[in-house]
């Protein structure tokens, strides 16, 4: 290890606080995991930083009158390779993954950090997120030691498996077309560029993210100066390839590979054009480079397609997605599965089936409430915003019901100087290759009409381009005479954003015919933010992103092609859409 650079943030010091390391993770019977701590050690934590980044050194602090007089290192925490998350006013746990920093195998640790101060917990962790700022914000000065910069960004926050089979991903055609057929997306992007065509007349405009060009085209289109489509997947040689093939508008193009935090334009950009959203908005990290690139190449007070996000969620009940999972869970009940008792797992399977967020295309009538939202502005976030993302929840029961847990959407908006629109994916509305989320928990809560749901929900970025969620929902009541709400139930739940469970192919909640369906339309109110389902579900309960694609397929394109035989329209679509 280096020692700390001159060049670095001064180092700062924190006393009084202990830590606990993790010993182990126990699941009690009510599926909750609980960590069991060792014996807390004093220690101090020193903030510094060398040539591999930022980094908490904490040492321990002899016990008064012991023999010992010299601090000792308890260990080093390089603040890239480390999950820090509030666990309580003075709780900090601690997650860090040393591999990198070590000869020797992988090794993780985790440690609970207690203060004695609320204060002092807020005031390290804010040292923290400073700390990695500033790192961040330091350029590379020279060849000497210190080498920390914007370039190596995306590599110190990501893990490199993650990001080659993401590039992978989006390296193929076949990804490609699959959003750009998102018409929803797709033709609402078109629209904000076109309707606002004054936006980028003569102006010099930055594709963040670029995949096929398609973005950099329209922004041409509209009268762009000149657009620089960035785009860090193999597939800036197709961009360029198309580009190439769509004279004169090409002319007006430059596409560059490689990743917006590492590469270099030769002017900057008076508005961006991106479409970094990920479900849940945030899943995939990429509006991160988005707020990356802004930083970089906008021009002060420059425009952002689109400049704002918004999270909704609201409360669901649906008995039968909730028996969908828990049945899952079943094959480990059995005693002898082959001579072989498989329950020793069903615990673990259980929680397993309930860690995957559900992706599919929900009723709007399961919710149970007004839903609620989340405003990101992307004009003047900061990066770091994102690692951790708290929402408290507060709803108020329109029914008594079971509830099963959490539905999320998102939109975004386009802030035209002529024309506002929203890009929404909202239940309910013409359905998107997004879908919905919803995050399910294994122990439902009852709650009568009128009654307070009460909870959190904590996003925490990891590595793998993704985020841990930890969602909280409690039944809640006013407590009489006063304001004050108090819990009478509380479920929890942890799942992880990067492993979903994609329902498109299983039925339908509701099987409603179109009648009764159309009735109970009318006779709802719509909740806010949400545009109340005009039409059934697929007809004959196919695959829902089939039937989505050839809808919009058929509207696009003014053909009629047969509504109920997805399968064969999908492969209809795949062949000619290259050449539509
Ligand atoms: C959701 S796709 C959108 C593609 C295209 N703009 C469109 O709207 O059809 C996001 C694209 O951004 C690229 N991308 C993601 N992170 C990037 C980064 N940090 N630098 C450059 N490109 C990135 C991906 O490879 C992918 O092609």
């Amino acid at each position: 290890m280096e020692d700390s650079s001159s060049d670095s943030p001064p180092a700062r010091a924190f006393n009084g606080m202990s830590v606990f390391p993790l010993t182990e993770m126990v699941i009690d019977g009510t599926s909750e995991v609980w960590p069991t701590f060792g014996r807390p050690i004093s220690v101090s934590a020193v903030l510094k930083m060398d040539r591999h980044g930022s980094f908490v050194e904490f040492s321990r602090i002899p016990p008064p009158g012991a023999e010992v007089e010299k601090v000792e290192l308890f260990t080093r925490c390089y603040l890239h390779l480390s999950q820090v998350m509030k666990a309580g006013p003075k709780l900090q746990m601690w997650t860090v993954n040393d591999s990198e920093d070590t000869d020797g195998p992988s090794k993780m640790l985790a440690f609970g950090l207690q203060f004695g101060l609320q204060k002092e917990n807020d005031e390290f962790h804010s040292a923290i997120q400073e700390h990695r700022n500033n790192a961040t914000k330091l350029e590379t000065v020279d060849s000497g030691t210190m080498s920390i910069s914007t370039e190596n960004k995306f590599e110190r926050k990501i893990e490199s498996s993650s990001a080659k089979m993401y590039f992978h991903y989006y390296g193929q055609l076949l990804h490609q077309q699959n959003m750009m057929q998102d018409y929803v997306r797709t033709g609402t992007y078109y629209a904000a560029v076109i309707e606002n065509h004054a936006d980028f007349e003569g102006k010099i405009v930055v594709d963040v993210g670029a995949g096929s060009g398609i973005l950099s085209l329209f922004a041409a289109q509209a009268g762009a100066k000149h657009v620089y489509a960035v785009e860090a997947s193999a597939m800036a040689e197709y961009a360029r390839k198309l580009i190439a093939g769509n004279h004169p508008l090409s002319q007006r193009i430059t596409v560059i590979h490689g990743k917006v935090e590492e590469v270099e334009l030769p002017e900057k950009a008076d508005i961006l054009i991106s479409e970094p959203m990920g479900t849940l908005l945030v899943n995939e990290r990429m509006l991160e480079s988005y707020i990356i690139a802004r930083d970089r190449f906008l021009v002060p007070n420059g425009k952002m397609f689109p400049s704002r996000g918004r999270i909704h969620m609201a409360p669901f009940s649906d008995e039968y997605l909730y028996g969908e999972i828990a049945n899952k869970a079943l094959f480990w009940q059995q005693q002898s599965y082959y001579g072989v008792d498989l329950t020793p797992l069903r615990d673990t399977a259980f929680q397993g089936y309930f860690s995957q967020p559900v992706v599919d295309a929900f009723d709007p009538r399961l919710l149970i409430a007004q839903p609620i939202m989340h405003n990101i502005d992307f004009l003047t976030a900061k990066e770091e915003d994102l690692y951790e993302i708290d929402i408290p929840l507060e709803f108020k029961s329109s029914v008594a019901a079971r509830v099963h847990g959490l539905a999320c959407w998102f939109d975004v908006l386009f802030d035209g100087s002529t024309v506002q629109r929203w890009l929404t994916t909202a239940p309910g509305s013409p359905t998107t290759h997004w879908y919905q989320i919803r995050c399910v928990l294994s122990q439902p809560l009852y709650v009568l009409a009128g009654q307070p749901i009460t909870g959190r929900l904590h996003l925490i970025a990891h590595s793998s381009q993704s985020y841990t969620i930890h969602l909280t929902m409690s039944a809640s009541s006013i407590i009489p005479g006063s304001n004050r709400v108090g819990t009478l139930q509380t479920s929890t739940a942890k799942l992880d954003l990067k492993e979903p469970y994609y329902r498109m192919t299983q039925s339908p909640a509701f099987a409603w015919s179109q009648q009764e369906q159309q009735q109970q339309v009318e006779e709802l109110p719509a909740p806010q933010g949400v545009v109340m389902m005009q039409q059934p579900f697929s007809a004959d309960n196919e695959d829902v992103n089939q039937d989505l694609q050839s809808q919009q397929f058929v509207v696009s394109n003014g053909l009629q092609l047969p509504q109920h035989n997805p399968q064969q329209l999908q492969q209809y679509q795949q062949q000619n859409f290259w050449s539509s």
